[in-house]
């Protein structure tokens, strides 16, 4: 059952405040060269149109319903914004919810819903009504006669309700369907039913359309993960999710060629940084953990520690908006629109920035003695809202964290204690107090532990410090006179100190995370920007910074009404093609209340912040003055008014509007911070003054007297607003909606009224039926001939203009006539009729790519044959060759070796014939002396042969080798 509060305010009760200054801080190398339009971040106040852009009529139809007047203020530099004036076709007058709900127009209201109760009646079919408290309950139609109807709900009672007053359900089987589009019936209890049925299943995911409906779930729900990013990775899951929104950005960015852009919001609380994150991740784990998208994540403790609070609505509240670049294959980026005022006023039960708790409970000793740092409840700037710890969260822990955070992102060791010091230097200064001194209360400093403490850690005179904290030097003609201040200015003067260090030190850790993701990286690449925004705020007394924050959100709600219902309408009108129309409700009054010159809240603001004697009340009785007839704004009593704004009604109390809009620091500050010893303060007094030397368009102030001027914070907040929305509006935009289903951050609890008012505020539900009704892709004729042109069977298609290419696709695959359109330049598809086209073409490319690598797989195993072939006849020659250079060099070794052996050999043989032959020569000369000797020196015997028959005889007794005989 649902239930439906009378009252559906809840979302819009929380106290929270935000402070006041807001800055867009862009790293050096910004998109300026990339774009012309865009300027210096520094200069952000520059990116406001000059009024020659503004009179080319840019922004046409939006006329202002009381004045008529056109605002000439617009960040759209570009296309004409073209509301159709058509009168509405169809069921407009078809809404059979009894009860509207506050803070949306019953005008548009009334022409919310396309369905009808009255076939729901006829047909007796099971029906959504309202009980007299508001709830919705379903039950079924029992009987219908006239006017009433008797119907039964599941409890088995039988109630009589008008029969006007009736919701059709749907069938139980579209019960928890994935696309809101799905359903039969489109009406609030419906949709609420289903995200409910999808919630209490842990489907938090859900789409509307083109727009991903993320709800909150406060509890850790089984949906991410490495096998949940491949799966979308390969398509192989394909529920909504934001993985899936991430994934189709990577696509179409490679597609089209074109930046995209993620753009995440909601209400405080709603779960916008957790989403971030979760994009951040399938980011991150695309690039195999290695990329920029992995970096940025480790890089976030910092921006976490620095830009969160604790608030009443969210324990890590982000008070900062950021658009996070990721540049694909080259860098990343990280621009923050962020504010300060947190630093020095903080409301009960909330508090400041989390590093100053983390700081204090997780410095080391050594460096609390050095900067001197005491527990958090010994600073008066966290000790006002009386909370110190966040449940479930070790701050110490997380201090590690950030340290560890900034060794990734090289800020030297040296540099981080710099740091922390400017952070103990801020919770000091809140410590600073003052006494009367002259009897025209006049103060100064009290020199006790804050004051030297303060003047130790930026490193200048304790009394210089003094003096800049209680005088201001006023340059009057030629003369300097010196001030001296009250009580009050010089609170003013410290807290405005204190915040400034706090900012610029914002600043510089920023400046240092985007120069550690650029280097040794170029940019030329697409991006894939993540905006994560503080969302619409509405307190029990809003003031200057909710008004900057929701004066944000409508720019920003008019960028999805401009790319989801504006652009897209008049794309249609523009190609001529048949279409309903859908209306929705457009902020562009709001805006132009803001924004219009010179009688716009801005600009009023602006001109009363310069009048020396302006004060909130004259500002309020200006505003009441010239704006009363705005159907956008109210005057309330007193200092009061109230601005109808996109997401409901907001009374902001301009109490402080003029000197947080002021924002003076006055020069007497910067030149003691340029003064310091210290790095880190001449660094930020540098900045500041570099600022300040820009030229400027807009309100000037004086600051410090004469010497030097500055923007408003409200001219320059607008001016950083429109440089984001120029940077948002060259990109693709992929919305993804955060819903806070209760709030009291518990798991499971699922408030219909509050979702309902989070649906209606962000025009969910007009998004549904603009992208049932409408034609949702749309692609040039020339790009649909040139994608799906080759799947043209026959061969006219390349010898054919583009349009009868695309008609002769359209009809070869036999694409309905309903679901298309043929426009003058492009053609408009319905929902997913492309992707039939899409899937045939990947198809047919995956069977070319098949065929083509059996081709080239054929080419080359036969081109390594050859290959082979030849290599095997070039091996044999070259193999024949060696072996014969080597057969006739072991030739020739033959030779010589048969030479060498003859030598040898003849050489043994001489050698053994010497020997033998001197042998004999012994013998025969033994022997002939024998017988010599024998014969008795008878020589003739010898040599009448007796000798030898001597030797015969002689041989029978004394056996004498024959050849001795033959030497005898
Ligand atoms: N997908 C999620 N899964 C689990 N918890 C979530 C998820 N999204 C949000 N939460 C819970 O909700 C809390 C608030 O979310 P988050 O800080 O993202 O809100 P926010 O919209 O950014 O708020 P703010 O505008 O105040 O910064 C988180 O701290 C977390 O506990």
């Amino acid at each position: 059952m649902l239930q439906k509060k009378s009252q559906v305010l809840p979302s819009f009760q929380s106290i929270k405040s935000l402070p006041v200054d807001f800055r867009f801080v862009g790293s050096p190398t910004s998109e300026q060269s990339e774009n012309a339009n865009l300027v210096n971040s520094n200069t952000a106040c520059l990116s406001v149109p000059e009024k020659n852009d503004l009179e080319n009529g840019l922004v046409e139809g939006a006329e202002d319903s009381v004045g008529n007047d056109v605002n000439e203020d617009s960040p759209y530099s570009q296309a004409a914004i073209l509301v159709e004036q058509r009168p509405s076709v169809g069921d407009e007058d078809l809404d059979t919810v009894p009860t509207p709900l506050p803070l949306v127009s019953t005008f548009h209201r009334e022409r919310r819903w396309a369905d009808t109760s009255s076939y729901a009646a006829k047909k007796k079919l099971q029906s959504w009504f309202q009980l007299s408290n508001g709830d919705w309950e379903l039950g079924k139609i029992l009987s219908t006669s006239g006017t009433e109807s008797v119907i039964s709900p599941p409890d088995g009672k039988v109630l009589k309700v008008k029969t006007e007053s009736l919701v059709p359900a749907n069938p139980d089987i579209l019960d928890g369907v994935d696309d809101l589009m799905q359903l039969s019936y489109l009406n609030e209890p419906s949709v609420l039913y289903n995200l409910q049925y999808r919630y209490n299943r842990d489907m938090i995911y859900t789409k509307a359309g083109p727009v991903l409906v993320a709800i909150n779930p406060f509890k850790e729900v089984p949906l991410y993960g490495n096998n949940y990013i491949e799966a979308y990775k390969n398509k192989s899951m394909e529920s909504p999710h934001v993985y899936a929104i991430t994934d189709t950005a990577i696509r179409e960015m490679i597609r089209d060629e074109v930046n995209q852009s993620i753009i995440i919001s909601g209400e405080s609380g709603a779960g916008k940084t957790e989403t971030a994150k979760i994009a951040m991740q399938y980011l991150a784990a695309l690039g195999g953990g290695s990329g920029i998208e992995y970096e940025i994540l480790k890089t976030n403790p910092i921006l976490e520690a620095f830009g969160n609070a604790k608030t009443l609505r969210n324990d890590n509240s982000s008070r900062f908006g950021k658009l996070i670049e990721i540049h694909f294959s080259e860098t990343g980026k990280i621009s923050v629109l962020l504010e300060k005022s947190r630093v020095v006023q903080c409301m009960e039960g909330e508090r400041s920035y989390h590093i100053f708790y983390q700081l204090c409970a997780g410095a080391s000793p050594k460096l609390r003695e050095k900067i001197s740092l005491k527990i958090a409840s010994e600073y008066k700037y966290l000790r006002q809202s009386n909370c110190y710890t966040i449940t479930g969260v070790d701050d110490a822990e997380r201090f590690r964290g950030v340290m560890e955070a900034l060794d990734i992102v090289h800020v030297s060791k040296e540099d981080q204690e710099s740091v922390f010091a400017m952070l103990a230097a801020v919770l000091w200064l809140g410590n600073v107090s003052f006494s009367i001194v002259d009897n025209e209360n006049h103060v100064e400093p009290l020199a006790d532990e804050g004051l030297t403490t303060v003047a130790k850690l930026i490193g200048c005179n304790v009394g210089e410090l003094k003096l800049a904290l209680s005088t201001r030097k006023m340059r009057v003609g030629n003369d300097t006179i010196v001030q001296k201040l009250s009580l009050s200015q010089a609170i003013d003067t410290r807290d405005a100190l204190a915040k400034s260090i706090y900012s610029c030190l914002f600043d510089w850790l920023v400046e240092q995370v985007n120069k550690s993701l650029a280097v040794g990286k170029r940019r030329t690449g697409r991006s894939i920007s993540i905006l994560d925004i503080y969302g619409f705020e509405s307190f029990e007394r809003n003031s200057f910074e909710q008004f900057c924050i929701n004066y944000a959100n409508e720019r920003l709600q008019q960028h999805f009404n401009r790319h989801l219902f504006k652009l897209e309408q008049e794309e249609y009108i523009q190609d001529g093609i048949d279409w309903t129309k859908v209306d929705f409700d457009d902020n562009q009054d709001c805006l132009n209340l803001f924004e219009k010159k010179p009688l716009g809240l801005l600009s009023l603001l602006d001109e009363e912040s310069t009048f020396p004697n302006g004060t909130d009340l004259t500002f309020a009785n200006k505003l009441k003055q010239h704006l009363n007839s705005n159907s956008c704004f109210r005057g309330e009593r007193g200092k009061a008014f109230s601005v109808s704004h996109y997401a409901g009604e907001v009374t902001y109390d301009t109490t402080g509007f003029l000197e947080k809009n002021r924002d003076l620091l006055h020069l007497d500050s910067i030149q003691l911070l340029s003064s310091c010893s210290c790095h880190l303060p001449q660094i930020f007094a540098s900045n500041m003054l570099t600022q300040s030397e820009k030229p400027v368009v807009g309100p000037l102030y004086k600051a410090g007297g004469a010497d030097s001027q500055k923007l408003s914070v409200a001219t320059k907040f607008k001016g950083q607003l429109f440089q984001l929305m120029q940077r948002l509006e060259n990109t693709t935009p992929h919305f993804i909606r955060c819903i806070k289903p209760n709030n009291s951050q518990s798991p499971g609890s699922y408030e219909q009224g509050l979702v309902l008012q989070q649906l209606r505020c962000c025009g969910v539900l007009e998004v549904v039926r603009i992208s049932r009704s409408g034609f949702p892709t749309r692609m040039s004729h020339q790009k649909f001939a040139r994608r799906y042109g080759f799947l043209l069977l026959e061969s006219v298609a390349y010898s054919q203009d583009p349009l009868s290419i695309s008609v002769a696709i359209l009809h070869q695959f036999d694409i309905l006539p309903e679901m298309y359109q043929v426009g003058y330049t492009k053609l408009f598809f319905r929902t997913g009729q492309i992707g039939v086209l899409e899937d045939t073409r990947n198809h047919t490319l995956h069977g070319i790519l098949r065929v083509q690598s059996c081709f080239r797989g054929h080419q080359a195993r036969a081109y390594l044959r050859e290959l082979k072939r030849g290599i095997c006849v070039l091996q044999s020659f070259v193999r024949g060759e060696k072996i014969r250079k080597e057969y006739a060099v072991s030739q020739q070794r033959h030779r010589a070796a048969v030479v060498i052996q003859r030598h040898i050999k003849s050489t043994i043989c001489g050698k053994k014939y010497k020997d033998m032959h001197q042998a004999s020569i012994m013998i025969q000369s033994v022997i002939r002396g024998w017988l010599v000797r024998r014969f008795s020196g008878d020589v003739g015997l010898l040599k009448s042969g007796a000798t030898k028959m001597y030797v015969y005889e002689l041989q029978e007794y004394y056996p004498i080798p024959m050849h001795w005989i033959w030497f005898i």
